[in-house]
């Protein structure tokens, strides 16, 4: 896929991606896309932002958020363009992505907001809170992601691009069944991430 036309009219605002996710873990698959979508579009930086409490994720044990948020940290330490933000782990109770970007609005004045999305996400944002705001406050950018078809159906013309991403069939949801089977999750995700899981006993009981 070739270059993206300024889906925004802030021409000389800088430009800031927003990745939010649970991370439990954080894989290579949210990297790659955090990646793609920063060169296509010209993002002068990506925040990665850890939930507090993911309500839609509410039948399972997620992990603690401090071991969340270290993850996404180790994961993303090397890259100069990306950033970790604590925003919706502090607010604390459930998280809502209104209120990250409407944070995220309140601490970059200067900036044109594009939250990053994968196709199976994106297709269950009518459902979020406050979903007719969400697409005032930034440009969503949906991306491809294997088992899932990416659409656009139903969301505001001109609110969404569809941005096709290299192939990762990862998941936490598998690295976590991995490391408790003792199946190793090397090169799935970051090093750094394998060894935190090791040090911290993460996801033995999954
Ligand atoms: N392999 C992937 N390729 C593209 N996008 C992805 C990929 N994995 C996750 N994403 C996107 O990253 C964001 C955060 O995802 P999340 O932290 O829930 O990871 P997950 O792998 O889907 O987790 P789980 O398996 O626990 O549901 C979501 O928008 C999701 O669609
Ligand atoms: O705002 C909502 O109601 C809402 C509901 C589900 C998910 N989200 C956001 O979607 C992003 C990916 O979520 P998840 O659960 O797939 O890790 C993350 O930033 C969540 O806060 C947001």
């Amino acid at each position: 896929m070739g270059e993206q036309e300024m889906p925004t009219g802030g021409r000389g605002k800088r430009r800031l991606g927003v990745m939010g996710g649970t991370f439990d873990p954080i894989h290579h698959g949210h990297l790659v896309a955090a990646s793609e979508v920063a060169a296509l579009f010209h993002l002068d930086e990506v925040v990665f932002v850890p939930t507090g409490q993911p309500w839609q994720k509410s039948d399972r044990a997620v992990s603690a958020p401090e071991d969340r948020y270290l993850m996404t940290v180790i994961a993303t330490a090397s890259n100069p363009q990306f950033s970790v933000s604590r925003i919706d782990i502090d607010r604390g109770g459930a998280t809502y992505t209104i209120d990250t970007l409407r944070d995220l609005r309140a601490l970059n004045t200067d900036s044109d907001l594009f939250f990053i999305t994968g196709a199976d996400a994106l297709s269950q944002i009518l459902t979020w809170r406050d979903a007719e705001e969400l697409f005032s406050l930034a440009h969503f950018i949906g991306v491809t992601r294997p088992g899932h078809d990416l659409t656009d159906d139903g969301l505001p013309k001109g609110g969404v691009s569809l941005v096709e991403v290299p192939a990762l069939a990862i998941s936490s949801t598998d690295c976590r069944a991995r490391v408790a089977q003792g199946d190793p999750v090397w090169y799935l995700v970051p090093d750094g991430v394998v060894r935190y899981i090791d040090k911290r006993q993460l996801y033995r009981g999954a």
